[in-house]
C-alpha cells in the first residue's frame, strides 16, 4: 500500500511491500554476492576517515558527492527492470543508482540532504530497502523540533521529491540491536 508521510515543506511517499518477496530476496542475495562492493574514504570537518558501510554505483553517469568521484558500472538485468518499474510508477527517468551495504548495526549513513547541483533543484530519489530491517530518521533543518522516525522494510519504496531535500536532512542511525545486513539503493537522475 502506498502511503504519503505528512511533513511540512517535504513530499515523502511510502510503500511498505513495493516489490514482491520473491524478487526482492533474490534481488539483495545477487547484489549482495556479485558487486563489487568497496568502502570509500571520506573527508569529515577535515579529517580523512572510512565510510561506515560498503557503496557500488549503477548508471550510465560517474557521481560526485563530498569528496568522492564514483564511476558506474552497468545497470545488471534485475536492477534494469527495476528502474523500470520505478520509473513507471514515479513518472520520472533515473540515470544512477547508488548502493549501499550496511554490513551491521554498525554500518551508518550521517545526517546530510541529497541536495548535489547535479541532482537539479527538486530531484526525485527513489529509495528500495532490501535485507535487514532498519530505522530512518528525518529532521528539519531550521526548524528541529520537526523529526520522523519510521522503519525502511525489507521491499520496501521510499520517494523523496518536491522541496524535501531544501528543507529537510535525514540519516540511518547505527544500532546496537542484531541486525541482518541490508542493502539500499537510491535511483537519482544525474542532469548534464
Ligand atoms: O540507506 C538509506 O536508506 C539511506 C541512503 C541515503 O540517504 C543516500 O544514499 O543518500
Ligand atoms: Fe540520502
Amino acid at each position: 500500500m502506498t502511503e504519503e508521510i505528512y511533513l511540512p515543506q517535504a513530499h515523502l511517499i511510502y510503500n511498505a511491500n513495493f516489490l514482491d518477496t520473491l524478487f526482492s530476496e533474490k534481488l539483495f542475495q545477487q547484489l549482495y554476492t556479485e558487486t563489487n562492493w568497496i568502502q570509500e574514504p571520506i573527508k569529515i570537518f577535515g579529517k580523512e576517515m572510512m565510510q561506515p558501510r560498503l557503496t557500488h554505483l549503477f548508471g550510465e553517469r560517474s557521481y560526485s558527492y563530498s569528496t568522492i568521484i564514483m564511476n558506474p558500472e552497468p545497470f545488471p538485468e534485475m536492477l534494469q527492470q527495476l528502474k523500470n518499474n520505478l520509473e513507471n510508477f514515479t513518472k520520472s527517468t533515473f540515470n544512477v543508482c547508488l548502493a549501499n551495504l550496511y554490513r551491521d548495526g554498525q554500518d551508518s549513513m550521517g545526517w546530510h540532504s541529497d541536495d548535489e547541483k547535479e541532482l537539479g533543484e527538486n530531484p526525485t530519489i527513489a529509495s528500495i530497502s532490501l535485507g535487514g530491517e532498519r530505522m530512518f530518521h528525518l529532521q528539519h533543518k531550521t526548524k528541529k523540533e520537526l523529526k520522523q522516525k519510521f522503519v525502511l522494510a525489507p521491499g520496501s519504496l521510499l520517494i523523496m521529491a518536491g522541496e524535501t531535500q531544501h528543507f529537510w536532512k535525514h540519516q540511518l542511525p547505527k544500532t546496537k540491536k542484531q541486525v541482518a545486513p541490508r542493502i539500499n539503493l537510491t535511483f537519482r537522475q544525474i542532469l548534464d
